[in-house]
């Protein structure tokens, strides 16, 4: 049994970003392994115990809210990080790995400080639909709305190259972080469903990381996610 942990959906759940899950789950279904989908909300007792991380968008509200949970938290979300557990991190949790996050009112919400990056709100916000070119997982495509804009340490790599978009901050062409096997992006729509090799990459670490071998081949669900692939980047911005 995988267990996919995702980390305050009550707050931080954007723009469809919950389907990340129900890809996961699936996908792991479809190669016959049994898959939940457990929840982390703020005050929930359970420990960070999984074996793939989801964090989604929020608006800024939302990301103060769990704020103070998620300092509690910090030394198990780094061991897991640092120990190379598969963590996807959309936007406003994206963010919030990082070190701050300052608001366009100029309130800092304090991030977790693992991921080497910052984040602070400009007057507009970026909008749109977003392709960029990632050496990993070639062309990804989704949707971005954000205000913040971030900076990720010289030295880190980032997810890919914008091709048509904005991106981290809209001025050095980078989108997202990749981080141990953490991948931190902008991009909603939700991400997985029409960039499935990024839900195999977290599907297969997490394989790796139990001990278990599964064939991760193609599957009956291809031609639709291609298609979904093709549309989403056939869009104007
Ligand atoms: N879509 C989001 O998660 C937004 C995150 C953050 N509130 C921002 O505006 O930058």
């Amino acid at each position: 049994m995988i267990r996919i942990v995702q980390l305050y959906p009550r707050d931080m759940n954007l723009y469809g970003d919950w389907g990340n899950a129900r890809v996961l789950q699936k996908r792991l279904q479809w190669r016959g392994v049994d898959a939940e989908i457990v929840d982390h909300n703020p005050g929930d007792p359970t420990g960070l115990d999984g074996d793939i991380f989801l964090g989604g968008g929020g608006q800024d509200a939302g990301q103060d809210k769990i704020q103070e949970d998620l300092q509690g938290h910090i030394d198990a979300l780094r061991e897991l990080v640092e120990g190379g557990a598969p963590m996807l991190l959309i936007c406003g949790m994206y963010q919030l790995l990082g070190r701050t996050f300052v608001t366009g009112e100029g309130k800092v919400i304090k991030g977790a400080g693992i991921l080497p990056l910052d984040t602070h709100a400009s007057t507009d916000r970026l909008i749109g639909n977003v392709t960029l070119e990632s050496p990993e997982f070639g062309q990804v495509v989704g949707y971005e709305n954000h205000s913040g804009r971030t900076y990720v340490d010289a030295g880190s790599e980032p997810l890919g190259k914008v091709l048509r978009g904005a991106g981290n901050n809209g001025e050095d062409q980078q989108e997202g972080l990749r981080y141990h096997n953490v991948i931190g992006t902008y991009l909603h729509g939700p991400v997985l469903p029409a960039n499935p090799r990024i839900a195999d990459f977290l599907i297969a670490k997490a394989l790796e990381r139990r001990g278990m071998t599964v064939e991760l081949g193609p599957l009956p669900v291809d031609e639709i996610t291609e298609k979904a692939h093709r549309t989403a980047a056939s869009r104007p911005r």
